[in-house]
């Protein structure tokens, strides 16, 4: 049972606040796993140097643990520069005491390697780093200078030996550890993108769109949307063949992506159905873009193996002052879209329907809406 509770704990500290950007996640709960780990170690460590007669450096070690818990605290109110001053600040003055008490062969300056550790490790930038490694570098060769205790004080050649090893050492743990960040970086950055987009079209998949959808929704953004409709599109397929389908799929999303301003997202939510989010838009101007859309796709449809692949589009519109849940906006702007499909396609429906039980697929767009609010609460 007290184990259970205190796994509780060390997630719950160790959980990443959730206005913290992604990127940044990664090192928030490292570092806060390190200072916790920290914490440990030196409440472990304290009785020992009571016992052992080194009674300052005893209370320096209290010191140490009462700073780590400041860390702790500074460091999930996202204070990571200065919780990162704070930790190394007390752990710094303990090693300093201990290489003055015990001397230089105690093996206290090797200690540093572990806090040239944590700041390659920390959310800080790699100029703030290399500048702190040198820091760090200097004051291990500082504390390497002391007197020796228990072994003669050695020769100039193997002085300077111990120097340069001492300095190669922190250089190359800065290289590989920075080397390491960047390739997961990059790595992560590449996993998070796939995961986000639609492998045939490119655009946002259906959960990353209506993550964007409940994300502006709880940050109350004024947003217009507009649920798009391939008219017909089984005939493209069942005439020219399933690539052919996959190409205009492909080529709508181009055209429907280059309609749009930078701060606009466009969504695949089913196999012909896009779902776009235009932020501080009114209806009017959704139209607006919307007979826009229509009119470029009219002027450059898609093309494959030499043929001309015609098709047109239905949407609905819907703004985010029209409902008192999002689930309602987008089940409404799926019924202004069933609308233009009723009335003939290849238009634009953006007002009315608003009591009608006529849509297409509302209960599967719920659903998306519904999963993307869950994965915000859980
Ligand atoms: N090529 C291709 N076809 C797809 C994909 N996903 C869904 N489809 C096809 O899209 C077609 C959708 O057909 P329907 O739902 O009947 O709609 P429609 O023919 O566009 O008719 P309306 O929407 O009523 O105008 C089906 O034939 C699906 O097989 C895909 O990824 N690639």
């Amino acid at each position: 049972m007290p184990s259970r509770y205190l796994f509780h704990l060390w997630r719950r500290v160790t959980r990443p606040p959730d206005r913290l950007s992604v990127e940044r996640r990664r090192s928030f709960e490292i570092m806060a796993e390190i200072y916790l780990l920290a914490l440990c170690l030196q409440i472990f460590i304290a009785p020992v140097l009571y016992l052992l007669g080194y009674s300052v450096m005893g209370h320096l070690n209290l010191v140490c643990v009462l700073a780590y818990a400041v860390a702790l605290r500074l460091h999930r109110h996202l204070w990571v520069a200065l919780a990162l001053g704070v930790k190394l600040g007390a752990f710094l003055l303990l090693l300093i005491y201990g290489a003055l008490v015990l001397g230089s062969d105690s093996g206290v300056v090797y200690c540093l390697l572990f806090a040239e550790v944590e700041l390659m490790l920390a959310d800080l930038r790699r100029r703030t780093k290399l500048l702190l490694t040198a820091g760090l570098a200097t004051l291990a060769l500082g504390l390497a200078d002391l007197p020796r205790l228990n072994s003669p004080p050695l020769g100039f050649e193997a002085h300077l030996l111990e120097n340069f090893v001492l300095v190669a050492v922190f250089v190359m743990l800065c290289m590989v550890i920075l080397r390491m960040l960047t390739i997961t970086d990059r790595h992560e950055y590449r996993y998070r993108r796939d995961a986000m987009h639609d492998s045939l079209t490119l655009v946002l998949n259906r959960r990353a769109i209506f993550d964007k959808a409940s994300a502006y929704w709880r940050q109350q953004t004024a947003f217009a949307m507009i649920l798009v409709d391939a008219d017909h599109f089984k005939e493209i397929n069942d005439n020219f063949g399933h690539t052919a389908g996959d190409a205009v799929l492909h080529h709508l999303a181009g055209v429907l992506r280059d309609a749009l301003r930078g701060e606009d997202d466009v969504g695949r939510v089913g196999g012909e159905e896009f779902l776009l989010l235009l932020p501080e838009t009114s209806i009017s101007e959704a139209v607006t873009v919307s007979e826009r859309i229509r009119v470029r796709l009219a002027r450059r449809p898609c093309q494959f193996g030499g043929q001309l692949m015609p098709v047109t589009l239905s949407m609905g519109i819907a703004c985010a002052d029209e409902g008192d849940k999002l689930q309602s906006i987008i089940e409404l702007a799926d019924r202004r879209l069933y609308a233009a499909k009723s009335a003939g396609r290849n238009q634009v429906v953006a007002e009315g329907h608003v009591e009608s039980a006529n849509s297409r697929n509302a209960g599967r767009l719920s659903r998306g809406v519904k999963d993307a609010l869950q994965s915000e609460d859980g």
